[in-house]
């Protein structure tokens, strides 16, 4: 897949691409509803005979449009957005800065620079998909936008459970710890990356060493609690118990820091520094503070077989 960064203003004309189908939206978490449209976009190239490109955009537009918030935390961040993406057959990828230049640009202008004049043929995008300064672009205006140049394809609202499936649904799940619940959403379990690094030392201790995972990029980061997991190392799958947290048994309390450690199932190895996966299951509970550590130990020895059994059944 050949990824092409755009800052706003560009200077590329039509002779520069190829003729492309063109998917466009944010696509956060790459859920079943995104995938809908990404895979159109790709059948209608196929059957043209032509390049399949997507349209994204960093950082999320609501960085720059939202009052508040300063930082996104993302599904998928844009390095795991672009593995999917990639995976999924399609050949180009665009990713426009959305800066507030950018975000000014009237429909119309929107349209004429980024889809006509990068040799769009026909764009795909979803019925609430929305374009051009206050998103004021939709749907339904893009046909008188098109000044005749593209054709286009609306994606209807795909449904699980007659909600619509939404990175939103899907950021309230994680951030409520409903993991198994995304799995139908996203088509897969959520996924986060990041390196095995130095710890307390204590899991060793108390008879459950632990992989502490430093995390890579700005991934959204489930609810605290204890989750059944399957982490990957060296290209293999393991399962595992995580505890997602701020230790209260432990943590002086004028020093909280959240930490992400996972227990690995039948593993013996020193594996610092490792580049690790992490997929999020079952939740099994919340955090607690312990009185001692006896009382953590047994319970750590339950969680455990509660993710045993959680596997188990998934396998049946
Ligand atoms: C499955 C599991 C559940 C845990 N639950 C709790 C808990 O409820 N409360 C707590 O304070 N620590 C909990 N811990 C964290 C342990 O305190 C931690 O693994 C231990 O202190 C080792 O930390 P270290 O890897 O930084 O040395 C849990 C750890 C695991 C693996
Ligand atoms: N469930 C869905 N069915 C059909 N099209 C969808 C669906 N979800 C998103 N789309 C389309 O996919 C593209 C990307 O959408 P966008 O990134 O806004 O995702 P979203 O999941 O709707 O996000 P949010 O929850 O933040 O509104 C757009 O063209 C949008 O219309």
């Amino acid at each position: 897949m050949k990824e092409v960064m755009i800052h706003h203003p560009h200077s590329f004309e039509k002779e520069d691409f190829p003729q492309l189908v063109m998917a466009l939206g944010f696509f956060d978490g790459v859920h079943l509803g995104h995938q809908q449209v990404i895979n159109k976009a790709k059948k209608i190239a196929d059957q043209k005979g032509i390049q399949s490109a997507v349209m994204t955009f960093d950082p999320h537009p609501s960085v720059v449009l939202g009052r508040k918030q300063k930082h996104v935390h993302y599904i998928t961040p844009l390095e795991e957005k672009k593995r999917i993406i990639s995976e999924m057959g399609i050949d180009y990828l665009f990713i426009i800065r959305f800066t507030s230049d950018f975000a000014a640009l009237e429909p119309q202008a929107f349209v004429d620079q980024y889809i006509i004049n990068m040799n769009v043929q026909h764009v795909v995008a979803g019925f609430d998909y929305t374009y051009g300064k206050f998103g004021k672009g939709t749907m339904s205006t893009l046909p008188e936008h098109s000044r005749d140049a593209f054709s286009y394809t609306v994606v209807n609202k795909y449904e699980i459970d007659n909600e619509k499936v939404s990175s939103s649904r899907i950021r309230k799940l994680l951030n409520e710890g409903e993991t198994v619940e995304v799995i139908p959403l996203l088509g897969r379990p959520f996924q986060i990356s990041g390196t095995v690094i130095h710890g307390d030392k204590r899991g060793r201790t108390i008879g459950f060493p632990t992989a502490n995972i430093g995390i890579d990029s700005d991934y959204l980061i489930p609810k605290t609690g204890v989750y059944a997991v399957k982490i990957q190392v060296n290209q293999q799958w393991y399962e595992g118990v995580c505890n997602l947290g701020y230790k209260p048994t432990f943590q002086k309390p004028d020093e909280p820091s959240l930490s992400i450690e996972v227990h690995i199932l039948d593993f013996d190895h020193s594996i610092y520094g490792e580049e690790v996966q992490v997929q999020w299951f079952q939740r099994i509970r919340d955090e607690r503070k312990f009185n001692g550590i006896n009382g953590l130990i047994t319970q750590i020895e339950i969680d455990k077989q509660t993710a045993l059994c959680f596997f188990e059944k998934l396998l049946t």
